[in-house]
């Protein structure tokens, strides 16, 4: 899809923490503190949110092509808020700023309304270039790399036909398919653990054989590399739904009759209006738990959404997030009902996933092991995540509007005693509801590294011409949902090529003259 997951997804734009990019450069990344990518959060950016405080408007820029505004929120967003200030936490007007701690509105990739891509931002605006080619519904199988040189050369894809063909590149090849397919490429071009590569039988370079080909040309990985490991998720729990007993929030049934007409009419001339909504999410706060170690890098996000998982009456939202009929029947009380969620998860959780290749053909989608919530650590934090959530919903502001916390015990955790850490431990491994948002799996490092895929400007590690610019360089995720992080990438990596660009005419120049 053009535009990758920023094309489907929520929408919301969250830069990080200051201290997620310093963290990287102090993993031996020069280039990547805050500092440095701050003016490229600025340059990417077309900043309309309004209100920020004085203080935060040095961090935002206004001339880049990625919109960030404020959309339709309802009255659940200030009782959110309330409810955050009555336990204790900020209200902050701008978690892209300074601080990023507090409970706050969330800025959504839109403009008036309307939401933005990254096709739609970047792309769109130079598709008459001449030098632009697009091929769509064309998945890249391999990277075609000389053995002898290890010089990337272009890349093979698939054509509509099922035919192979080959592109060359001029000057470098440049990886970004994701955390899950931009380590299943880089595998399936020779480039990762020797073990796993082993396992599927892949050539260097006459592409793919079973293993006991590769064994009668004594045939090595061409780089062998931890392509695939530090996979690394937001995970958390899905179910924490609150009841009113008035009509508030995002109240979808009334968006499924003809009342919908006016809405739409508003939407269209104003941009505004729950049509503009980025799926009912309108609120974020980025808190600390007591196992935090520094105050100023919250352990733990809550995402308020403004309606339930029934609200819908069952016809979208279950689909969307793949619950089975028997988990979502514990919710049917809610049924074409107002009401809130929230949802928690560790900002960088400590377990590690990978990804695994199923077969040789790119058109089988790799293994992806989560391992969520391996990590004790994790489950310890998210459960006190969950009582604060709890907490919420007691506070005044809610109960202003009849807030009831939905009481149903999952199927598989009837067995325990409800809302001990026992069954909250239970909730989250039955009902673990997955953020979309992943890194870690071609990590970012020094050549010290063992675990580094791409050396800091990006480039494969054994390969000449190849970078990876992705959400799969993060050495470790971003406190936020990954979006921003990923376009600041593509600017840091648009940076880094342009300069090598230069760096290598200005070689080749000094190189005639002598
Ligand atoms: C449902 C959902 C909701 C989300 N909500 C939010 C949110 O609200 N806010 C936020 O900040 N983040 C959100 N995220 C996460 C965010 O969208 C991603 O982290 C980010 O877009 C990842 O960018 P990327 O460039 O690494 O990869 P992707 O966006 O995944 O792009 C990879 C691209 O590579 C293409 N590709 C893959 N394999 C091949 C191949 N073999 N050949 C050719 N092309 C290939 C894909 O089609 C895709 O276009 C969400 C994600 C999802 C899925």
């Amino acid at each position: 899809m053009l535009g990758g997951s920023s094309s489907l997804n929520g929408g919301i734009y969250v830069r990080g923490n200051r201290k997620d990019y310093d963290n990287w450069a102090a993993m031996g990344n020069p280039g990547w503190s805050f500092d440095d990518i701050l003016p490229l959060f600025k340059r990417a950016e077309n900043f309309f949110v309004k209100d920020v405080p004085e203080g935060d408007a040095p961090y935002h820029g206004t001339g880049g092509y990625f919109p960030v505004s404020h959309t339709y929120v309802t009255d659940v967003l200030p009782a959110f808020i309330e409810a955050g200030e009555s336990l204790g936490f900020p209200y902050n007007k701008d978690y892209n700023g300074a601080s990023q701690r507090g409970f706050s509105r969330v800025q959504v990739a839109a403009k008036r309304g309307k939401r933005y891509s990254t096709a739609r931002a970047y792309l769109k605006p130079v598709r008459h270039r001449r030098n632009l080619h697009v091929l769509l519904n064309t998945p890249v199988s391999r990277i075609v790399i000389d053995e002898s040189t290890k010089t990337a050369k272009g890349i093979e894809y698939l054509n509509e036909d099922g035919s192979r063909r080959f592109v060359s590149a001029t000057r470098e090849v440049i990886l970004s398919a994701g955390v899950v397919a931009s380590p299943q490429i880089l595998m399936l071009s020779g480039i990762g653990p020797k073990k796993e590569l082993e396992k599927h039988g892949i050539l260097m370079l006459s592409g793919i054989g079973p293993k006991k080909e590769l064994e009668k040309h004594g045939i090595q990985p061409i780089v062998d590399l931890p392509v695939g490991e530090n996979l690394q998720s937001h995970a958390g729990p899905g179910g924490l739904y609150f009841s009113f007993t008035q009509k508030s929030g995002l109240f979808v049934p009334d968006l499924l009759t003809t009342d919908f007409l006016p809405e739409l009419e508003n939407y269209l001339k104003t941009g505004d209006g729950p049509l503009s909504s980025p799926t009912g999410f309108e609120g974020v706060a980025f808190v600390n738990t007591s196992h935090a170690a520094d105050p100023d890098w919250p352990d733990i996000e809550l995402l308020m959404g403004a309606l339930t998982i029934a609200t819908d009456g069952g016809n979208f939202y279950k689909r969307r997030i793949g619950l089975s009929d028997e988990a979502w029947e514990t919710y049917s009380g809610l049924k074409y009902r107002g009401g809130f969620g929230v949802y928690p998860h560790p900002t960088r959780p400590k377990s590690r996933g990978k990804i695994l290749l199923r077969s040789a053909n790119i058109l089988d989608h790799p293994i992806i092991i989560g391992n969520y919530f391996k990590d004790p650590d994790d489950v310890k934090i998210t459960i006190e995540a969950i009582r604060l959530v709890l907490q919420l919903g007691e506070q005044p502001a809610f109960k202003k509007l009849g807030a009831q916390f939905y009481k149903q015990s999952l199927p598989g955790c009837r067995h325990l005693e409800q809302f001990t850490d026992e069954y909250w431990e239970c909730h989250i491994r039955q009902f673990t509801y997955l953020h979309w948002h992943d890194g870690g799996t071609c990590k970012m490092g020094p050549p010290s590294d063992p675990g580094a895929v791409v050396d800091p400007t990006l480039r494969v590690y054994g390969v000449k011409q190849l970078r990876v610019a992705d959400a799969s360089i993060m050495p470790v995720m971003v406190s936020a949902n990954c979006m921003a992080a990923c376009i600041m990438i593509g600017e840091k990596a648009s940076d880094l090529i342009k300069s090598s660009q230069i760096l290598n005419t200005t070689e080749r120049a000094t190189a005639e003259l002598r």
